[in-house]
């Protein structure tokens, strides 16, 4: 089987995270993205939240103008953010389920019981020449459900994997593994480009890397959090060399 190359995305919300503690400009969101492209992101991702907790409006046109590499704009399928989205024109859209009250994302979208009213959402961002994901959770049926929708795109939600990892428990481990591998190996076999992301960090990177249909992983806070001690650049670094290790292990 040829080896897809595997892309890494860096989510920059918590840089603006930290800056929003005091209302200033620094630390500049922007100039984070600029060194983790110079430390090998291949793409940034950016959240676009309704409350704007962190990434802001202003964010995104900038990292728009600046970007030499693809922006991929988080979002919720609203029809506010629908309409930044479609006049920003980025590389990507991804489309999330937003709770005001929840602290980060919780899961995947609902795209088996209600998501008729991502059809319109997901044509009018197409429509606007924007590549479409949807954050969805790893299972074979909603694959299908968003091959249905018209969504070329889907990242698997990797946050119930990565607690299983920070708690040590191996056997739920290998039950979250196998989603992701049954999930992705049923997208990619449909058409979709598979992605994966939410809570990934060193400790559990390889194994997701190793799943041949994976072809990007975004990661943030963690990449963040390192940074606060190593320099992102060297955290950007660390993390592409895992991901590199856990893709040598495809045979
Ligand atoms: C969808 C996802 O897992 C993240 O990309 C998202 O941005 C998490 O939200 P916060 O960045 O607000 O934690
Ligand atoms: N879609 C996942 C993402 O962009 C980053 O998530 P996290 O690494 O900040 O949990």
């Amino acid at each position: 089987m040829a080896i897809l190359p595997l892309r890494l995305g860096v989510n920059i919300d918590h840089v603006a995270t930290v800056r929003n503690a005091r209302g200033g400009p620094h630390p500049d969101p922007i100039r984070a993205a600029h060194l983790a492209v110079l430390a090998g992101a291949d793409g940034i991702t950016a959240h676009l939240r309704e409350d704007r907790r962190h990434i802001r409006d202003q964010d995104m046109e900038r990292l728009k103008r600046q970007l030499f590499v693809p922006l991929n704009f988080e979002m919720a399928a609203t029809s506010e953010m629908i309409g930044l989205a479609t006049a920003l024109r980025p590389h990507a859209s991804c489309l999330v389920p937003e709770k005001r009250e929840e602290r980060t994302t919780e899961g995947g979208l609902d795209i088996i019981g209600g998501h008729a009213h991502l059809r319109p959402a997901i044509q009018e961002l197409k429509g606007a020449g924007i590549r479409v994901s949807l954050f969805v959770e790893p299972e074979v049926e909603v694959m299908e459900a968003a091959r249905d929708l018209g969504a070329p795109v889907v990242e698997l939600h990797t946050g119930t994997y990565c607690e299983a990892v920070a708690e040590g428990d191996q056997a739920r481990i290998d039950h979250e593994l196998e989603r992701l591998r049954r999930a992705a190996a049923h997208g990619g076999g449909i058409g979709l480009e598979i992605h994966a992301g939410h809570g990934l960090a060193l400790d559990s990177v390889r194994p997701v890397a190793a799943i041949p249909q994976i072809a990007e992983l975004n990661i943030g806070h963690f990449l963040i959090g390192e940074a606060i001690f190593m320099g992102l650049d060297e955290a950007v670094r660390a993390m592409r060399a895992a991901m590199d290790e856990g893709r040598a292990q495809i045979v």
